[in-house]
C-alpha cells in the first residue's frame, strides 16, 4: 500500500508555494564571481525550479506566488506558461517591489555559492488575500518552500496555506529550502520552519537544514534517524535527509529506511540537485511508485542537474532520467539497496 494517499479526485497534482526568480549563472565559470563577465538568465528560485521539473515530468501542476510587474515577472510567468504550469493563481506586485535575482558563483564543480537580490521582494509580499482555498482544494499537494516563512506577510499566506490543505485532504509537503539572506534570527526560523514541519506530511531537507529547523530542540544537532523520528512523532509519513554528494536517506513511517549514493557524475556545479531531487521523487510517489524507486529517480535527476548549467532549463524528461540510471547502473552497478 502506497505511503501517501493521493486524493484523486482532486484535477491539479502539485501547487508549491514561494518563490520564482530568476537565477544569473556565470558563463566564464570556474572563477570568483566578481570577476565573471559574462552570465546566462534563467527561471529560478527553488519552488519554481520545482514546478519547472515536475510539469516536465508531465505533472498537472498549479502554483502560488508573487512577481515584479516588470519584464522580470513577465519573463518567468511567460516561461510558466510554456512549460503548460497554470499561473491563475501568481499574483502581480503593484508597489514597485523586485523578483528576486540570483547571481550564482561557481569557483569549481564541487565549490558553489549564490548571491541573492532580495530587497523589497516581490514574492515575500505575497498575502492571505493571494492564497485562494478553492485552489488548493483541487490540488493532491502543495509544496512549502521554507523560504516562504522568512518574513510577513508570505509567512502567514504559506501558513494559511497549510491550514486549506489540512482542511481538504491536500497533502503537505514541506521543503525545508534554506536561504540566509531575508531571515532576521535563526530562532525565528527555527519557530517557523518546526511549525510548517509538524503540520506536514513529507519532509524533505538537507542535513544543514534540518540542523538549523531543530536548533532550539536539539541545539547540539541530530542523527538522521533522531531527526526523521522527531518528525514522524508529529504524523509526517516520508522524511527524506540529504547529504549532497554523500547521498541521502529516506525514512518512512512504516519503518523503511532507504539509502541511496549519488549517480557518480562530473558535476558543473553544487547547487540544483535538491529542486531535481524534489521533483523526481515526487513524481515517483504520484505514480505510486515504491520509496526506494522514488529515491533512485530523484538521485538520478539530481546528479544530472549538478551536471547541467541551469537549475529549469535543464529539467529532465521522465525518459531521460530512466536512460541515465540504466547507463549508470550498467557502469556503475546498483546505487540503493534493495530489498
Ligand atoms: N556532486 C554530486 N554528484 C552527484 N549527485 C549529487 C552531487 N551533489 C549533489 N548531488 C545529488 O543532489 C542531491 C541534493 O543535493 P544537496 O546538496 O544535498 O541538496 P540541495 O541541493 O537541496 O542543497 C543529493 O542528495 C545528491 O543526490
Ligand atoms: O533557490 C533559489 O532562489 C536559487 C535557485 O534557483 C538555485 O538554482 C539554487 O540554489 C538551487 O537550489 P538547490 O536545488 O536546493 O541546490
Amino acid at each position: 500500500m502506497n505511503i501517501i494517499q493521493f486524493d484523486q479526485s482532486k484535477s491539479k497534482d502539485i501547487v508549491p508555494i514561494g518563490r520564482i526568480a530568476i537565477d544569473f549563472n556565470p558563463v566564464d565559470f570556474n572563477k570568483p564571481l566578481d570577476e565573471c563577465t559574462t552570465f546566462k538568465k534563467y527561471l529560478g528560485g527553488s519552488p519554481a525550479n520545482i514546478a519547472v521539473g515536475m510539469a516536465r515530468l508531465g505533472k498537472n501542476v498549479g502554483f502560488i506566488g508573487k512577481v515584479s510587474d516588470d519584464q522580470f515577472g513577465r519573463f518567468v510567468t511567460n516561461y510558466f506558461r510554456r512549460e503548460g504550469i497554470d499561473t491563475s493563481n501568481i499574483a502581480v506586485a503593484r508597489q514597485g517591489e523586485s523578483l528576486g535575482l540570483t547571481f550564482t558563483e561557481i569557483l569549481s564543480p564541487s565549490d558553489s555559492s549564490i548571491l541573492m537580490y532580495r530587497n523589497g521582494i516581490a514574492d515575500l509580499s505575497l498575502t492571505t488575500g493571494d492564497i485562494n482555498e478553492q485552489y488548493i482544494q483541487d490540488a493532491k499537494a502543495i509544496i512549502i518552500s521554507g523560504t516562504a516563512l522568512a518574513a510577513s506577510p508570505s509567512r502567514e499566506a504559506a501558513l494559511l496555506a497549510v491550514e486549506y490543505a489540512k482542511k481538504h485532504n491536500t497533502i503537505v509537503i514541506f521543503d525545508v529550502d534554506y536561504r540566509s539572506y531575508t531571515w532576521r534570527s535563526q530562532a525565528e526560523l527555527a519557530i517557523y520552519y518546526s511549525s510548517v514541519a509538524r503540520r506536514s506530511d513529507i519532509i524533505l531537507g538537507s542535513r544543514e537544514e534540518f540542523n538549523l529547523m531543530e536548533s532550539i530542540i536539539s541545539p547540539k544537532g541530530s542523527g538522521d534517524r533522531e531527526t526523521a523520528d522527531r518528525w514522524m512523532a508529529y504524523g509526517n509519513k516520508i522524511v527524506v535527509i540529504k547529504h549532497g554528494k554523500a547521498g541521502s536517506t529516506a525514512y518512512t513511517n512504516d519503518g523503511g529506511v532507504y539509502k541511496i549514493k549519488p549517480f557518480p557524475v562530473q558535476s558543473l556545479k553544487s547547487f540544483g540537485g535538491g529542486d531535481a531531487y524534489a521533483s523526481a521523487f515526487l513524481y515517483g510517489l504520484m505514480e505510486g511508485w515504491d520509496i526506494v524507486d522514488c529515491l533512485e529517480f530523484g538521485s538520478g535527476a539530481a546528479s544530472m542537474l549538478v551536471s547541467a548549467h541551469s537549475c529549469s532549463d535543464a529539467m529532465p524528461q521522465v525518459e531521460e532520467i530512466r536512460e541515465f540510471i540504466r547507463k549508470k547502473k550498467e557502469e556503475f552497478g546498483e546505487m540503493v539497496a534493495r530489498g
